[in-house]
């Protein structure tokens, strides 16, 4: 049995202030920081063998600070091309011992198009509370010229299915560090949540969702929290 943890990065300077974000490459605020060493410390026995995050800064800083508590080992980028693949290498006995990270785009937040650095008040004001809360939360009403819940799903799936399903089956435990949407279109897939559920669920920041991995299923154990395992989803 395996263990899948996913992750969503802890508040950034922008979730702050309160504005759209998507693949604006901003960094987490001194909570953000705050909650991703909390996460590390809920999870610092759990082994991990194989981490992958989004590309944007705000994923990456919290699986390094989640690492920075973790005793299995050290996570190590893996570059795929040119002088950061080549003069990255790790000749002799450590050349074994790290955890590898794999960064990809499309773990990226969703793309929120001409919105991105928009107050999300303001946009309220603009276009009204409902039409702002279909771009975020609808499943398939994409924002004007961003991407959809299914647009993302579109790219975070099959890099789900391709990459991740495998090193589970291989009996890996896997960390995923991710953002609101890119995971919400994942937690969806995993768990069949139709398009009325999936309006509903909001992933808080920094809080650990567990699942094992068994006989080719996703079974979910929980939010790991300080009081223990919250079993609920929270589709309120
Ligand atoms: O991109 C952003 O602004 C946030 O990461 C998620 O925003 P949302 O809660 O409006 O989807």
């Amino acid at each position: 049995m395996s263990k899948l943890v996913l992750v969503r990065h802890g508040e950034s300077l922008w979730n702050k202030l309160n504005i759209f974000t998507g693949w604006v490459d901003v960094p987490l605020s001194e909570r953000g920081v705050k909650e991703a060493l909390e996460a590390g410390e809920l999870l610092k026995d759990y082994k991990f063998d194989v981490i992958f995050t989004s590309e944007l800064v705000r994923a990456i800083q919290t699986v390094m600070l989640i690492m920075s508590k973790n005793s299995s080992g050290v996570p190590r980028i893996i570059h795929d091309e040119g002088r950061m693949k080549k003069w990255g290498e790790v000749y002799g006995e450590h050349g074994k011992n790290y955890i590898p990270v794999y960064k990809a785009w499309q773990l990226n937040e969703r793309y929120y198009g001409k919105l991105q650095g928009w107050n999300k008040n303001y946009a309220r004001e603009v276009y009204g509370e409902e039409q702002v809360l279909l771009w975020r939360r609808s499943y398939d009403i994409a924002p004007p010229g961003g991407e959809s819940l299914k647009d993302t799903a579109e790219r975070t799936i099959p890099y789900f299915r391709g990459k991740i399903i495998p090193e589970l089956e291989k009996g890996k435990n896997v960390l995923v560090s991710a953002h609101g949407n890119s995971l919400r279109s994942i937690v969806m897939h995993i768990e069949g949540l139709t398009k009325e559920q999936v309006l509903k669920l909001n992933i808080p920041t920094g809080v650990p969702l567990i699942y094992e991995y068994r006989e080719g299923k996703l079974e979910r154990i929980g939010y790991l929290t300080r009081k223990g395992f919250d079993t609920d989803l929270h589709i309120d």
